[in-house]
């Protein structure tokens, strides 16, 4: 995309009711994160950089084609579930939006055939770096990671071939057969679904008239005072996904309701498909861990993107996607954070979140270390519990692993743990999600205690019981085989092997070294619970001697893993992460 698509743009933008103040924010190329917006002045906190009518965002709400395709038909082809229906506007969108520019516009008016937004439609890119385009030879370096699983290739295929192929085939005046080729292929669809989740907001539909009629009188106001003034505002969140239709609510009778019939059989509001929106000009900011200084406001009429710090002259003004881990920004947007991280095992400064670009710092082994993304967090799954209890010397008493796991379920506890990266100086036990404590004190428990827990109701504590040095010492050694196999599904060696790679970058193509990134963050994780648990182990085993001696600390070392292994050891074994996992499933059907 060029200058003078930018300045179509813009210059849409400004035509169709949107308001930006140029003086303050310019659209500037940003190295390495493509377009990003810019303070061309210094603005101060709460300023409103731009405005725009919900009606030019573009969504299954706002969108001509549900309409023009016959709601009831849009509704049998699946088209209000999911992500489908939006795919399919925005590849229509896209389609027109070119095919006008070579056929006969006569067309357009014949068929009711409009492209509103064809000069944003320009702007959007057209190649990703997300995971979704990998080759499987780059997917292999994100191994370990839970980004692989998280990709949904398959589901994305199945939908293309179940739901749009059908749709568009029953509709040549809309589609014609000469486009399908072009514009409608899975490459296509891939495209526009990674449009989606990189640049998508949720926009919820403006529920209360009282509330709209109290919002004009405080926008005069507003208006007068600053953006600042603004009440009550919902701030935006980029969207992750809805697999279903919901909204209880009745539509409200404002501009962006295009498609007010495809709202009534909503569920659940928080996942209302029709509220995925694209944002245009609000899509153009870029994120970083920590650096957010604007953010997206609801009214009822407009959204507008205000500042919520000062932002100096010639800094990026970022709209953050809620700083998540590195696994998540790469699968959704394709990029990663580094910022100076505090790292326990290698530094004894408190933590400093000074943002530092890899690009813009020396690449060596000492600077790497202490680069991350402190949201950055590793997924334990809990059927790898399961299994490494099952191979341990306590699964000989633990026969009715389906009946505690039924219940572990139904009492609507999770499957997956996530772990942080501990903060300097924080204990495990502040670490460790309880959840994760109870579960495995669930499976190991003699089978009378488990019926007991279970006729009380009571799942077993998610702490570490105080004096209880025998129950603190299986747990942990439970946990700390369990996160050995973790560390052992990783690819790439240890977390100091891919230091070394990151700091040979002219050596790494940016793909391979985004997943590096990416898995070095959660092998760090990991190394530091570990260490902590040993630490912790340590400690007990120093109570456990001072308070009763030797003989009476009988939890051995070495009784977790038939196959001898050792908690706190550094060897590692690859285990499969789906081993166990079918079980688990089972018992949660
Ligand atoms: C909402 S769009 C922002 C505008 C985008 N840069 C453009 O050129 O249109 C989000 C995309 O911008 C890029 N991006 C945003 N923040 C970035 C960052 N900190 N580093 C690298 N790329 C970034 C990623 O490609 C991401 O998918």
């Amino acid at each position: 995309m060029d200058d003078a698509d930018i300045a179509a743009f813009v210059q849409w933008f400004q035509s169709s009711g949107g308001s930006i103040d140029t003086k303050v924010m310019g659209i500037a190329d940003v190295p390495r994160s493509g377009r990003g917006a810019i303070a061309m002045c210094d603005i101060p906190e709460g300023y409103t950089i731009f405005t725009l009518p919900r009606a030019i965002t573009l969504s299954t709400r706002t969108s001509p084609l549900p309409a023009l395709f016959g709601f009831d038909a849009w509704r049998a082809h699946r088209l209000h579930k999911g992500w489908v229906g939006l795919i399919l506007c925005m590849m229509w969108e896209d389609a027109w939006t070119h095919e006008l520019d070579v056929v006969d516009r006569d067309r357009q008016s014949q068929d009711n055939i409009q492209t509103k937004w064809g000069p944003y439609m320009r702007t959007l890119p057209t190649t990703f770096d997300t995971p979704m385009f990998w080759s499987s030879e780059e997917l292999e370096e994100l191994r370990g990671t839970s980004v692989v699983d998280k990709i949904g290739r398959e589901d994305a295929e199945r939908a293309y071939s179940e739901q749009l192929v059908p749709a568009i085939k029953t509709a040549p005046n809309l589609f014609p057969p000469s486009h399908h080729g072009k514009w409608y292929t899975l490459d296509a669809y891939h495209r526009a679904g990674s449009r989606i989740l990189s640049r998508s907001f949720t926009v919820h539909r403006w529920k209360d008239d009282d509330e709209i009629e109290e919002d004009k009188d405080r926008d005069g106001v507003a208006e007068e005072s600053g953006a600042s003034e603004v009440e009550d505002p919902h701030p935006n969140t980029f969207t992750e996904s809805s697999t279903h239709v919901g909204d209880a609510h009745s539509p409200s009778p404002l501009l962006d309701d295009t498609n007010e019939e495809l709202n009534s059989d909503s569920e659940d509001d928080e996942d209302d498909p029709s509220d995925v929106a694209m944002v245009p000009m609000a899509d153009l900011l870029n994120a970083r861990w920590g650096s957010e200084n604007a953010k997206l406001f609801y009214e009822p009429f407009v959204l507008r993107m205000v500042t919520t710090k000062k932002v100096k002259q010639g800094e990026q003004i970022f709209n953050t996607y809620g700083d998540p881990p590195n696994s998540d920004l790469l699968r959704r947007y394709g990029h990663v954070d580094l910022v100076r991280i505090h790292s326990p095992s290698r530094d004894s400064t408190p933590d400093r979140l000074e943002d530092v670009e890899m690009k813009d710092c020396d690449t060596d082994v000492e600077t790497i270390l202490r680069l991350g993304n402190p949201s950055d967090v590793v997924e334990v799954r809990a059927d790898l519990i399961v299994h490494v209890v099952q191979r341990s010397n306590f699964s000989s008493k633990m026969k009715d692993v389906h009946t505690r796991i039924e219940w572990w379920l139904g009492e609507g506890e999770d499957d997956t743990f996530v772990l942080s990266l501990p903060g300097p100086g924080s204990a495990l036990s502040a670490i460790l999600p309880p959840a994760l404590i109870s579960l495995i004190r669930l499976i190991i428990m003699p089978e009378g205690d488990f019926k007991s827990a279970r006729s009380k109701g009571k799942l077993p504590k998610g702490h570490f019981k105080k004096g209880d040095v025998k129950d603190s010492k299986q747990v942990l050694e439970i946990l700390d085989e369990v996160l050995n196999q973790c560390e052992g599904m990783y690819i790439g060696g240890s977390v100091e092997d891919d230091e070394r790679l990151l700091s040979l970058p002219e050596t790494l193509a940016e793909r391979k070294r985004h997943a590096v990134i990416a898995r070095l963050g959660e092998k760090r994780i990991l190394r530091d619970v570990r260490q902590r648990i040993r630490m912790m182990f340590a400690e007990l085993s120093v109570t456990s001697r001072t308070e009763f001696g030797d003989e009476k600390d009988n939890t051995r070392r070495d009784n977790v893993g038939e196959d001898g292994g050792k908690a706190g050891s550094n060897r590692k074994r690859v285990v499969n992460g789906r081993e166990g996992g079918s079980e688990w499933k089972r018992a949660r059907k």
